[in-house]
């Protein structure tokens, strides 16, 4: 297995991902958003890159089934009424739902997967089980696109990817690009102080200063839903098996939202 990180999916077009297994990862806040969503209930979430295409194709299903949810450079959108704010996608706004989704970077890079032959949704929330899927398929090259800010690198998503990758490196071997290696140390590193990392970050700072510091603090946590989100066509649903209530996932949900690794390098 080679596994490749990408800092921003400005670095590579929808042909550089045909066919290949990507893992698309925006921690501040898209795919934590959806993974929080769907693990709370939401049938199906639709990322779409325009309001627009938001509202017409939000009108093929019934109003009273659908959740439009929209930010752009982290402000609120009118009309748009869930944000991207992953606290406030609640069982109880949630289930049963579907939720089409516009933000900056993280939804633009989900529909730039749609030439990917597998597309599953990563974030620090989710990253262990990411991981345990990724080794159970055993695909020959692993792309982990990270959303970025704007085209510029975002350590958090950065951050998570080494996550996933120390999890791949604790149950195999795997050969990896640079940025998979800087990763996997960036997140050994620090991942005993994600939170006052993170504040010190560009995404972090924007978070705190537009009220939503609460959300890095959510976004933050490892492991809180054991879920796998795959995007299929352009929706994005928890894959069979992986989902919240399937007996893995109990399993594992046992409440805690730390992890206990002690990876090691594997080799090429
Ligand atoms: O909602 C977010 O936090 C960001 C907005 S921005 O990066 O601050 O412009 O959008 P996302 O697509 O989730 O990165």
């Amino acid at each position: 297995m080679y596994v490749e990180v990408i800092a921003t999916h400005q670095q590579v077009s929808k042909d550089d991902l045909e066919g290949k297994f990507v893992v698309v990862i925006d921690t501040l806040r898209a795919t934590s958003t959806i993974v929080t969503a769907l693990a709370n209930g939401c049938q199906q979430v639709f990322p779409v890159a325009t309001c627009n295409e938001a509202k017409v194709l939000s009108t093929s299903w019934e109003a009273d089934r659908v959740l439009l949810g929209a930010e752009k450079r982290g402000h609120p959108i009118p009309g748009f009424p869930m944000g991207n704010s992953p606290r406030s996608f609640t069982p109880d706004k949630v289930a049963g739902k579907t939720l089409f989704l516009v933000t900056t970077n993280g939804t633009v890079a989900l529909q730039k997967a749609h030439s990917a032959s597998s597309v599953v949704l990563g974030a620090l929330l989710n990253g262990q089980r990411v991981a345990e899927y990724i080794v159970e398929q055993e695909p020959e090259e692993v792309v982990m696109l990270c959303a970025g800010t704007q085209g510029h690198f975002s350590m958090e998503d950065v951050i998570s990817a080494g996550k996933i990758m120390g999890h791949i490196w604790d149950r195999r071997t795997a050969s990896a690009n640079e940025l998979a290696i800087a990763a996997f140390q960036l997140y050994q590193v620090n991942r005993d102080q994600l939170v006052p990392l993170m504040a010190q970050t560009a995404h972090g700072q924007s978070l705190l200063a537009q009220g939503d510091g609460d959300d890095l603090d959510f976004c933050l946590q490892e492991d809180l839903f054991p879920v796998v989100p795959q995007q299929t066509l352009s929706r994005v649903r928890l894959l069979a098996g992986y989902g919240r209530n399937s007996p893995y996932g109990q399993k594992e949900n046992s409440g805690s939202c730390g992890i206990s690794w002690h990876g090691s390098l594997g080799n090429a």
